[in-house]
């Protein structure tokens, strides 16, 4: 990618405190709770994403949250201000990723990329970001020729074109192939790179283990896992070490070297487990005792878990449903 930080740049200095800052947020549809209480936090300059299965509540609170909709109940604040109260001010400063809406169905894909920088005093040159999002040669197609992939990639073009602080995504890949998927990836990478917060929403593990420095799991409007994807990952994960070795090893000597309260085992043959935290010391001490009794150690891993995994285990569900 060319000349980022002079064409994405972010000119202005960073908020004090948090760029958006959510308070036990709840939004309820006549019986339908879509939002039952949730508390986030985006740091100026870094990558939150909310992850949750279809209906879980994320396209309800990044509308709130971008001042679309209120809260029944709960604060929200964004870059010190009330999204709703303060619209006009918060509205040059935010970058929102709209679903088709507004689109001219006739327009040309760059014209409606340069009507939308027209909006801004310090737009980000249309055609980097045309480049950089692959739609160069497309500039010239009608919207409602463009493939639902292109449209999406689009919209992303015109939510970063009047150089936001904050920018909203909502399920920003969606119906995107895996070229343009990564491309768009890159994309957020330096935006978050030139200081620019976002607030994505997916329910695609992969994107948000490749974007999101923090991660809020909901389900049922509700948070069910909160922190960074390695700690949700790791979370529990430390207390497996598997390895593969020749078949009916006696362990009772590396029971007997290893700290209190650790198992060993034998799960499947040849397949061993060490049960128990695995420290540094502890993968050195199996590792070692493999080494005294001239057995080679292979496939061995210390466990983590995916954040589907994860889902898995707090809902007892997939997040596909
Ligand atoms: N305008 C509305 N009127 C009534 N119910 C709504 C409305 N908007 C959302 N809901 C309901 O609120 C819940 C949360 O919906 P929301 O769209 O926020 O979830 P989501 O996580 O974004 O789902 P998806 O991934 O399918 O877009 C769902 O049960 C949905 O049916």
């Amino acid at each position: 990618m060319s000349s980022p930080s002079s064409a994405a740049g972010v000119t202005g200095a960073a908020a004090a405190g948090p760029a958006l800052s959510v308070k036990g947020l709840v939004k309820r549809y006549g019986d339908t709770t879509a939002v039952g209480g949730l508390d986030l936090e985006l740091q100026t300059g870094e990558i939150l994403a909310i992850l949750g299965p279809n209906g879980a509540g994320k396209t309800t609170t990044v509308e709130i949250c971008e001042g679309f909709q209120s809260p029944d109940e709960g604060e929200v604040t964004l870059l010190g201000l009330d999204p709703i109260a303060d619209n006009e001010k918060v509205r040059s400063r935010i970058g929102v990723m709209l679903q088709g809406g507004g689109a001219y169905p006739g327009a040309r894909a760059g014209e409606m990329l340069r009507l939308c920088a027209a909006y801004s005093a310090d737009p980000i040159d249309p055609d980097w970001l045309l480049e950089n999002l692959g739609l160069v040669e497309a500039q010239r197609t009608s919207y409602r020729r463009l493939s639902g992939g292109q449209q999406q990639r689009l919209a992303l073009a015109c939510a970063l074109v009047g150089r936001p602080e904050v920018v909203f995504l909502d399920e920003p890949t969606a119906g995107m192939d895996a070229h343009a998927r990564i491309m768009v990836w890159e994309l957020i990478d330096r935006l978050r790179a030139d200081g620019v917060s976002v607030l994505l929403t997916t329910h695609l593990m992969d994107e948000a283990e490749e974007l999101a420095d923090q991660l809020i799991i909901i389900d049922h409007g509700v948070e069910v896992a909160k922190g960074t994807p390695a700690e949700l990952t790791s979370r529990g994960a430390e207390n497996e070490l598997r390895f593969h070795a020749p078949r009916g090893l006696d362990l009772t000597l590396l029971e007997t070297v290893l700290p209190e309260g650790y198992s060993c085992s034998e799960f499947s043959p040849g397949g061993y487990l060490v049960r128990g935290q695995v420290t540094p010391q502890v993968l050195a001490t199996v590792t070692g005792w493999c080494a005294k009794i001239n057995v080679l150690a292979t496939d061995l891993r210390v466990e983590t878990r995916s954040l589907e995994d994860v889902f898995l285990e707090l809902t007892g569900r997939g997040m596909r449903g």
